[in-house]
């Protein structure tokens, strides 16, 4: 008898950001079934706005998702946002298989004094600015991966 057919699941689009301030970048403890307990970027899915049964709205830019995300998030506004990579991330391990593929954006604050909010305690146990060459662990594993392959998210000017 062959095995149980085993279901794909259906790829998503995140969208995550390197908010950069100096040369640190912000990074929260997620609480979730995807990446518990491992510091990743703010971010999120990208969605389509649903206005009723019958209408959808124009989905989001990658940056009005970016945007969109950190304001839900950390209550920061962000500006300059650029396109950096894509990556494409399947979760086995975890408890639900996922399939996701990832936009990395980049960003600076739009007000430089502003503080972030752990605005879902929920899904964050809080945000903080990082040093790129000192980053915590453990790092959400395709953050990790990339950093491990050598990814530099700051501008190659940066005389921030
Ligand atoms: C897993 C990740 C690459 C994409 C989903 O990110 P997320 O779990 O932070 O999603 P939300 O912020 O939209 O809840
Ligand atoms: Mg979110
Ligand atoms: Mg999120
Ligand atoms: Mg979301």
């Amino acid at each position: 008898k062959g095995a149980a057919a085993v279901e794909a699941p259906v790829p998503r689009v995140g969208v995550v950001v390197f908010l950069l301030k100096g040369k640190a970048v912000l990074l929260g403890k997620r609480r979730s079934s995807i990446g518990d307990s491992t510091f990743a970027l703010p971010g999120g899915h990208l969605e389509i706005e649903i206005v009723s049964h019958s209408e959808l709205r124009s989905g989001e830019s990658f940056e009005e998702c970016g945007a969109r995300e950190l304001m839900e998030e950390t209550g920061l506004g962000i500006e300059k946002v650029e396109f950096l990579t894509v990556t494409n991330n399947l979760f086995l391990e975890e408890p639900k298989p996922s399939h996701y593929v990832t936009i990395f954006l980049r960003a600076a604050l739009a007000d430089p004094e502003q503080v972030p909010q752990i605005l879902e305690p929920d899904k964050c146990d809080g945000w903080d600015w990082y040093e790129w060459d000192n980053l915590p662990q453990p790092l959400f594993w395709p953050l990790q991966k990339m950093v491990q392959e050598g990814f530099n998210p700051f501008p190659i000017c940066s005389n921030s």
